[in-house]
């Protein structure tokens, strides 16, 4: 007895001191665990029931995770996500516990139209690299920097730029495919690749005097950086803290921003060496200057360097995507092409004429539908366009939105809302023609509007509307693809039925995640019997 009690009071006092060694620790995870489930319970309580948040629809899981959105972020099914939300919850959606998203036009004039609304801190640029036009958040450097660049994107500078512009997107199309054509008779072009080396080539001369003459060599070394620092862009997007701390986010990114940043530092010093050339963004930005008492500001080298990736970056894809979108739509619907063509080739019938974007604009009303009707339906840059709620919150669309809450303006979801637009997923050019025209043009948001809206659209639309205009003048085309199955279903709901068979993915700007397979044209000389 006393042997077994003497042994039980033993365990019991080895219970004990087990018990009392572990005390600290287990009752500090124990007050974490509770402190954590405790906080969790709150916040949960708080997205759901208690913020002036909770009053906008949406689905219970947004309201308390960023996870689903962060998701389609990163599986660059955003303005699919976007989309499928409005359509079921209406023009104002809670895709975040701090994010709406919203899609309606008015509202988003209303909230893009000043600076009282803020871009968020997701636009600042990593921290290696100082801000510039596109993501500074002061309402000041922002005004004073579209000031100093403006007029390297106005209508007149570019009409004087033209002959240059023509020379690397229209003359050396021509001589790449007359080449090829001479040898085999047919040329297999991958379209979204040669748009984007015209459009590099285009921004090599406008940003820097420099001929890349990437169509001609067929690549160029910034194409494979850009895509990389597309993928950069991505992942920020999703995580914009990788911003603070971009050596987190690889060294092969980060390796590709640190070479733009010589890049564009040689070019600034290449400048200096060789003096003033032609007007080009450079030499804009070299010659800009504020006067500040009795000192004249210029721009530095670290702040040039920063709008020169920026127009590489902005300058490139975009416009690359607003062209292979055009041209796929036009592929796959073959009698709007055929009056395309039509009306090109009967205001412009010789082969060797260069169709200006004067031409255009003036003659070509079709042609500019057709584009108008591309950048509403594949808006190369459909969302989100992220602003802050201003200081004491704003009321919007019927609910409270608090100060700092992110709205973010779906493009795409605008341009496909019925409300907006008219059975918006058919592709019909007609909707921007005729008296109709210019208030359906009034709500085509694909540069965005007001006071941070695309400083480079005019160049843009240049450059989409010569480049179809000559392409289509001279030659027949044909689509090279088998229609596949895609490669995901979800990925192609964005525009319902159009474009069924190109698998695309939103990367900043939405592009085909599979080029090799989907963009191929065959480029056949047009009949002699036409000309
Ligand atoms: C089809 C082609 C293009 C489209 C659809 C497009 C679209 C847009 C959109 C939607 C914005 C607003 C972004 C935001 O607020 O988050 C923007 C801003 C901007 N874009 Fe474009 N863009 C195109 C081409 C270009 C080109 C060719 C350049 C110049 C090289 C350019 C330069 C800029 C700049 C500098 C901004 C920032 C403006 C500011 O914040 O003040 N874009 N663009």
């Amino acid at each position: 007895m006393n042997g077994a009690g003497g042994n039980s009071t033993r365990l019991m006092f080895d219970d004990d001191d087990d018990f009392n060694n572990s005390t600290p620790l287990t009752s500090i995870m124990y007050s974490l665990a509770t402190l954590t489930i405790v906080l969790l319970l709150f916040k949960i309580i708080y997205e759901r029931w208690v913020t002036p948040l909770s009053q906008v629809p949406g689905k219970y899981l947004h309201s308390i995770s960023s996870l689903p959105m962060r998701y389609n972020m990163l599986r660059g099914t955003l303005p699919q996500f976007l989309l499928s939300l409005h359509r079921q919850y209406g023009p104002v959606v809670r895709i975040a516990p701090q994010r709406v998203s919203v899609a309606d036009v008015e509202m988003l004039r209303h909230i893009l139209g000043s600076h009282v609304y803020r871009k968020t801190p997701s636009y600042d640029m990593p921290s290696v690299l100082e801000a510039n036009t596109f993501s500074t958040r002061s309402a000041e450097l922002s005004s004073e920097r579209r000031r100093q660049m403006g007029p390297g994107f106005s209508h007149k500078h570019l009409l004087e730029m033209e002959d240059r512009i023509n020379e690397c997107g229209v003359l050396r199309l021509r001589e790449v495919l007359d080449q090829e054509i001479k040898k085999d008779g047919v040329v297999r072009m991958q379209y979204n690749r040669v748009f984007s080396l015209i459009a590099l080539d285009v921004i090599g001369i406008l940003g820097f005097g420099k001929r890349f003459e990437a169509l001609r060599s067929g690549g160029h070394e910034l194409v494979g950086m850009l895509v990389r620092i597309r993928m950069f862009n991505y992942v920020t997007m999703a995580f914009p803290w990788f911003k603070k701390l971009p050596m987190l986010v690889g060294r092969r990114l980060l390796g590709t921003l640190y070479r733009l940043i010589d890049f564009a530092l040689q070019a600034i010093e290449q400048r200096r060496k060789e003096g003033k050339g032609m007007v080009d963004l450079l030499q804009m930005m070299m010659d800009v200057g504020r006067t500040e008492g009795d000192r004249r500001m210029t721009m530095s080298d670290p702040q040039m360097v920063s709008e020169t990736i920026l127009h590489l970056i902005a300058g490139v894809d975009t416009t690359s995507a607003g062209l292979t979108w055009t041209l796929a739509l036009l592929l796959e619907h073959r009698e709007i092409m055929d009056r395309l063509v039509s009306e090109i080739r009967t205001v412009f019938p010789d082969l060797q004429t260069v169709v200006s974007f004067e031409d255009c604009r003036l003659r070509l009303p079709y042609l500019t539908a057709v584009i108008n009707e591309s950048l509403r339906i594949m808006s190369p840059t459909p969302g989100m366009l992220p602003r802050l709620a201003p200081a004491g919150g704003v009321r919007l669309g019927g609910y409270f939105l608090p100060a700092g809450t992110w709205i973010c303006c779906s493009i795409g979801a605008v341009h496909l809302n019925p409300a907006t637009f008219a059975l918006p997923g058919v592709f019909d050019p007609e909707r921007f023609l005729g008296e109709k025209g210019a208030a359906t043009k009034h709500n085509l948001l694909a540069f965005s509007t007001g006071v941070r809206a695309c400083l480079g659209r005019n160049l843009a639309l240049v450059e989409m509307h010569v480049v179809l205009a000559n392409l289509l003048k001279n030659y027949d085309l044909r689509s090279a693809i088998c229609p596949s199955k895609p490669e995901s279903s979800s990925a192609n709901e964005y525009c319902g039925e159009v474009l069924s068979c190109i698998s695309r993915r939103y990367m900043m700007t939405i592009n085909p995640s599979n080029p090799d397979r989907d963009c191929q044209v065959l480029v056949y000389p047009r009949k002699p019997e036409e000309i």
